[in-house]
């Protein structure tokens, strides 16, 4: 499923949104008749919609069109998918890395797949822990492999720009089901991900 374009979004939800950003402008002390933030309300409307609209993306959806009956079942590895999310305590972005590999039980998809369903459930309020299990349910209920592996590293802007304000802080969250959950495959992929080469 693509990202919809910004000319797609619901014109109403737009309008309401553009109303909010504009009396935040004024609640912050700002002029939103200056020039400069004439078109912010709109400009912010549209981020913001982009940024969350992987409510209306279907994980599931997106892997059930892309199954391929396969006898591989060896682990595959997609490590290094870049995220960006919004934390939904603060609505600051978080963002970092997903490494996520699955094991096939006679099914397998398509690789980009995978960066989609990280990205689906990344365009949402998140928090760095549900998010990590998300994407390993919807791939595990999906596909029904041996098992399923995901790693997030992230930075949290709401950590770094405010309240504690430490730069250098990375959140590393993990998931794992079936095979992964045995020591010997988890530090395989473990090994794998930290791997320059793989
Ligand atoms: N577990 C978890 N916590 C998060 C995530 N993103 C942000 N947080 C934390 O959410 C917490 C919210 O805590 P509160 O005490 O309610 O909010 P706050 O007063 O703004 O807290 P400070 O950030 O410590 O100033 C903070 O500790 C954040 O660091 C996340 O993805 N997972
Ligand atoms: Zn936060």
């Amino acid at each position: 499923m693509a990202y919809k374009k910004e000319e797609h979004f619901d014109p109403h939800i737009t309008d309401a949104l553009m109303a909010h950003y504009r009396s935040s402008l004024e609640l912050l002390g700002e002029d939103a008749d200056r020039e400069g933030l004439l078109d912010t309300p709109k400009r912010v409307a549209k981020a913001m919609q982009f940024l969350t609209q992987g409510y209306n993306m279907d994980a599931r959806q997106i892997l059930e069109a892309a199954k391929f009956h396969e006898s591989y079942s060896e682990m595959v590895i997609v490590k290094d998918i870049e995220l960006y999310s919004l934390c939904e305590h603060h609505m600051l972005p978080f963002f970092g890395k997903a490494h996520v590999a699955y094991i096939p039980n006679g099914v397998i998809t398509g690789l980009s797949k995978i960066a989609r369903v990280v990205d689906t459930f990344a365009r949402r309020l998140q928090v760095q822990e549900r998010l990590t299990h998300q994407i390993l349910d919807a791939i595990q209920e999906t596909l029904q492999p041996m098992g399923v592996a995901v790693v997030i590293e992230a930075q949290h802007l709401c950590m770094m720009m405010r309240g504690v304000q430490k730069q250098n802080s990375v959140t590393t969250t993990s998931a794992f089901s079936g095979q992964f959950e045995a020591q010997e495959t988890r530090s395989e992929f473990l090994r794998l991900i930290s791997s320059k080469l793989n």
